[in-house]
């Protein structure tokens, strides 16, 4: 099978075969071959000899191309929904927000990049100072498994409608989701060149981090990675690196009417995506109330009618499987190593049957243990801590070396403001899931989470710079000279 998508053709990869699978059952879903460090550095060769056509057209001309495969994306929906279900594991409601998602990019990156990166010019003398963005060059952009769609797309879109070519390499978990997508920008007609596809696991991410030919990197992945991409990246001031990263994100529950509508909210917080999400709530933390304690009860009663299952079960579940058998083996074991520290465990995780990938969610209270790592535990686990009052909330809230979301509940508008001015995150929530960002908003975190340079609609920022022009069409002597000149 060809699967390296290079100037415009598609081709065979030469490097070690792998597939994609269904988590839940095992059945193939894609199989090809890792793209080798040759077929990279030739991916890149094409980015880079499409770029010059690419940045000369205009912004609206580069739209036009872009609104192009938007109504591909939409005429395909429904067909880019199932696929997500079937490679990743999500249920089908879940999978179909995030093909929405990715054609309502175009439209909103086409905003951002107009509202952020619009032509600005003011007189100056005889002539005017100008500011406009130019692209960087030759992107690459890795993409993480739990959005295989909607997150690359949210680097790729922007970049392409700055100008950049680009060199994608899709998670090795999701090779099928990131070929559909090229496949897509194929039949849209971009130049060849402009956008290229390799494959593989982490030996054909490094042949690509490390390719002097790129000018940028723009990764969405774990904090591991994005931290090892970042020292690769030290002393190199002429590449630009846009790094979305992990979290471990509390939500606070201080203060509230309705039990229901807070049980709610801790659920879509902590379970969505069976917790495989960045902005997951890995963190419950409860300010002493009996109020807390009836929240407390109502969430472990909600706890068990959670629906799990494989994405095509009726009624649909909430929570698909995990990516895999080993990452649901990773979350039982986070859990046990929890309980060893003193956790009190008070709604397990458990493996579900069905499938080996297949967990319920979990609820742990860390309050008396004798440490609490501070770990992205990528699954439907969430640990709970009682604390004594709001400012110990908000102290332990940020108890953390990422900072990626976090989510306060309660009635005041004051402890709101307080929250948010003292949480050291890239998003901060009120009365709302730590998940569900919107993307007209900046989406990154501070600390491990992120370097300073969110996506979503401040993707712009990143994928252009400015360059200042003073310009005056015809040259003369100034009015004024300077003095010494005259
Ligand atoms: N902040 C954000 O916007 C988001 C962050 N994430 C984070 O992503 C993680 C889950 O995604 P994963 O796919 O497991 O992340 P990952 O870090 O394992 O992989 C991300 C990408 O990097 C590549 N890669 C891995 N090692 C590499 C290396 N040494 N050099 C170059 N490339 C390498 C992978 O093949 C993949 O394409 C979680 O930690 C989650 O929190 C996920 C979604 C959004
Ligand atoms: O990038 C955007 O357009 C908005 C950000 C977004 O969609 N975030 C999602 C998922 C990210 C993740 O946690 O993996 C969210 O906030 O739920």
């Amino acid at each position: 099978m060809n699967t390296n998508f290079i100037n415009g053709k598609w081709t065979a990869a030469s490097g070690s075969p792998f597939t994609s699978t269904d988590p839940y059952n095992g059945a193939e879903i894609w199989s090809g071959a890792a793209s080798t460090p040759a077929e990279v550095a030739t991916a890149v060769e094409a980015a880079r000899a499409a770029f010059p056509g690419w940045a000369l057209l205009t912004l609206a001309e580069r739209a036009e191309r872009l609104r192009a495969f938007e109504a591909l994306v939409v005429q395909h929906e429904a067909q880019i929904a199932e696929l997500i279900s079937r490679e990743v594991g999500k249920p089908l409601w879940e999978a179909k927000t995030e093909a929405t998602a990715m054609h309502k990019k175009i439209g909103v990156s086409i905003q951002a990049m107009e509202e952020r990166c619009g032509e600005r010019a003011t007189p100056m003398g005889a002539g005017q100072s100008v500011t406009r963005f130019k692209p960087h060059g030759v992107v690459g952009v890795f993409g993480p498994f739990n959005f295989p769609a909607h997150l690359p797309n949210g680097h790729i879109v922007p970049a392409l409608l700055a100008g950049n070519t680009v060199v994608f390499k899709p998670s090795e978990l999701t090779p099928a989701v990131g070929q559909k997508a090229i496949e897509l920008w194929e039949a849209s007609g971009l130049p060849a060149g402009v956008i290229n596809l390799v494959q593989g696991a982490r030996e054909t991410g490094v042949a690509l981090a490390s390719n002097q030919g790129l000018d940028g990197l723009f990764f969405t992945g774990s904090s591991q990675t994005g931290k090892l991409l970042h020292e690769q990246f030290g002393g190199r001031p002429d590449k630009v690196l846009a790094l979305e990263m992990g979290g471990n994100n509390p939500l606070v529950i201080h203060d509230f009417e309705d039990v229901d509508a807070a049980v709610y909210l801790t659920l879509q917080s902590a379970y969505v995506t069976a917790g495989q999400r960045c902005v997951c709530a890995g963190r419950l933390i409860l300010t002493e109330s009996e109020a807390n304690h009836r929240f407390l009860e109502a969430l472990l009663a909600a706890l068990p009618k959670i629906r799990v299952g494989h994405y095509t079960e009726q009624p649909e579940p909430f929570m698909g499987p995990l990516i895999s058998a080993q990452a649901a083996e990773k979350v039982l074991a986070a859990q046990e190593s929890l309980q060893k520290l003193g956790g009190k465990t008070l709604y397990p995780v458990e493996r579900k049957p069905g499938s080996a990938a297949l967990l319920g969610p979990g609820l742990i209270d860390m309050t008396d243990a004798t440490e609490r790592p501070d770990d992205e535990v990528f699954g439907p686990l969430l640990q709970l801590v009682w604390v004594k009052d709001f400012d110990a909330a908000i102290e332990e809230a940020n108890r953390t070396a990422y900072g990626l979301s976090a989510s306060l509940v309660s009635r005041q508008q004051e402890d709101y403001d307080k929250f948010y001015k003292l949480s050291r995150a890239g998003v901060v929530n009120w009365n709302q899931p730590t998940t569900g960002a919107a993307s007209t908003a900046p989406f990154g975190g501070v600390g491990m989470s992120g370097n300073h340079n969110p996506s979503a609609y401040f993707a712009a920022d990143y994928c252009a710079y400015p360059v200042a022009s003073i310009e005056q069409a015809t040259l003369q002597v100034p009015a004024v000279k300077t003095p010494g000149l005259e």
